[in-house]
């Protein structure tokens, strides 16, 4: 069962817009709120169906189709500038109105949803991610399992029952909760068996949190530093907006009707591109590898020289850059001020790099003169606490932003049923067909 009792942030990221305390569960708060959001899409079919709010340019069709407006997405959006807001709230908004876990500073992310009494996997998930070779990479082991989580879809053994489209969200909606309540049990025994064999995976605690649960599972339970980094780095990663590689791939998958665990799991194996989630891999790796060749107490040239020899290889400095994002990005700045705050971050010789390479990685961007933001993007930073505080295996790092992204992907997944969006399909052209349409 859902609380009844104290549904703060999660009825705030599934887009009601009540901040305080509801005695409802969230279906009910669902219930309420979603023919208002029928309505203003009605509306809008009726009133602005063909009204532009765009042009389409040769230049997007041949650039990853950047810029284009051309999804519908609820729970956030991106300012270029300002970068990411949930519901019209900015990160130092939400640091303020959400509540953190009992003991502690920073806000959780599903605020207060009683995920942990639906958090066992079942047996032959289990088995199934137990029978992987340890090599195998575990963004696909994460991907692999939360596919096979779907054998118990209620959206798809409803759907071959013959339900009726008004009825899609409320099936939508449990399969969602449940399966952001299995990740961190799932995201936990890929870590214990392929990182710690043989340890003992701790049960799920019912009374702790989606992430203090997550970082028990993990063997961090004892180390706070690190729960609290979890709690504020999986809030921070869990939406951004619709367009990005991961979100949009679970709203595509989801538009056939495949159930929200086939959606995701195709989601995270986008996420596990290096151009996009698995950045925040290379980002330390890359950061160590400087770190091997030049020290740790280094000049702000001799990392320049580093930058450039990195730009001269041909590679891109990973954490740099955004497909959106014109500036540094707020969650770059929000992992950079919980650092500022510990004394213990502020002395460590990895944070201390990762900070000094930003103070001269954008002039270098800028000289070099290829990207449109020489910026750091969240994965600049975000792996570098973890390893600070002990969780050094930066190839599962992309794991833990998995369990996050799910938060975004899947509330957009619910809306998406709720307002009985259509299949995606936009329209290609052929290089042939695209010059005709020039002439
Ligand atoms: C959570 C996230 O997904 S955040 C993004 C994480 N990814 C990274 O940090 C990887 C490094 N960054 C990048 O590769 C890019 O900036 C991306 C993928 C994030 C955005 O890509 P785009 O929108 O295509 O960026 P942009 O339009 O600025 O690219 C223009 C050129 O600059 C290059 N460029 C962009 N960022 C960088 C960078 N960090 N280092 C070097 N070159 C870069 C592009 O590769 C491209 O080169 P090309 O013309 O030879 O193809
Ligand atoms: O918005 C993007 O394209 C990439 C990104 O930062 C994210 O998905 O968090």
């Amino acid at each position: 069962m859902l609380s009844r009792t104290r549904l703060l942030g999660s009825v705030s990221r599934f887009g009601a817009s009540k901040r305080f305390a509801s005695t409802k569960s969230l279906k009910e708060t669902l219930q309420e709120v979603i023919p208002a959001k029928q309505e203003q899409l009605k509306k809008l079919k009726a009133e602005h169906a063909q009204t532009v709010v765009g042009d389409v340019k040769v230049e997007n069709i041949i650039g990853g189709m950047r810029g284009i407006k051309a999804m519908l997405w609820e729970a956030s959006v991106l300012d270029p500038n300002e970068g990411i807001r949930f519901h019209g709230l900015s990160i130092p908004d939400c640091q303020k109105v959400l509540p953190p876990a009992p003991g502690g500073k920073e806000i959780i992310a599903e605020s207060m949803l009683e995920l942990a009494e639906k958090g066992d996997l079942p047996r032959f998930v289990e088995q199934l991610i137990d029978s992987f070779p340890a090599t195998l990479h575990p963004m696909t082991q994460l991907g692999m399992g939360v596919a096979a989580l779907n054998h118990d879809s209620l959206f798809q053994a409803a759907y071959e029952k013959g339900m009726k489209k008004s009825e899609y969200w409320t099936y939508m909606l449990d399969d969602c909760i449940n399966l952001i309540a299995r990740l961190p049990a799932l995201a936990a025994r890929i870590y214990r068996n392929v990182y710690k064999p043989g340890t003992p995976l701790p049960a799920i605690n019912k009374d702790l949190d989606l992430v203090g649960n997550y970082s028990t599972m993990l063997g961090f339970g004892d180390n706070h530093s690190l729960t609290e980094y979890l709690r504020l780095y999986i809030a921070l990663h869990g939406d951004h907006e619709g367009g990005n590689a991961s979100a949009h791939t679970a709203h595509l998958v989801g538009s056939t009707l495949s159930d929200p665990y086939l959606a995701y799991s195709a989601a995270l194996f986008a996420l596990a591109g290096p151009l996009h989630g698995l950045a925040n891999q290379e980002v330390l790796r890359w950061q160590l590898a400087m770190q091997a060749e030049i020290g740790s107490d280094v000049s702000h040239e001799q990392i320049k020289e580093y930058l450039w020899k990195t730009l001269k290889g041909g590679q891109v400095v990973p954490g740099y850059g955004h497909g959106v994002l014109r500036n540094p990005d707020p969650r770059f700045i929000a992992l950079q001020e919980f650092c500022d705050a510990r004394p213990e971050l502020e002395e460590s010789p990895i944070i201390r790099l990762v900070k000094k390479t930003y103070e001269v990685a954008p002039d270098v961007l800028k000289e070099h003169g290829k990207t449109k933001n020489p910026y750091p993007n969240v994965d600049a930073t975000s792996g570098c606490v973890l390893y600070h505080y002990g969780l050094k295996e930066f190839k599962y790092y992309t794991v833990i932003f998995g369990v996050s992204r799910a938060l975004g992907a899947l509330t957009q997944l619910v809306w998406s049923r709720a307002l009985g969006l259509p299949i995606e399909r936009p329209k290609s052209l052929s290089m042939d067909a695209l010059e005709k349409l020039i002439k």
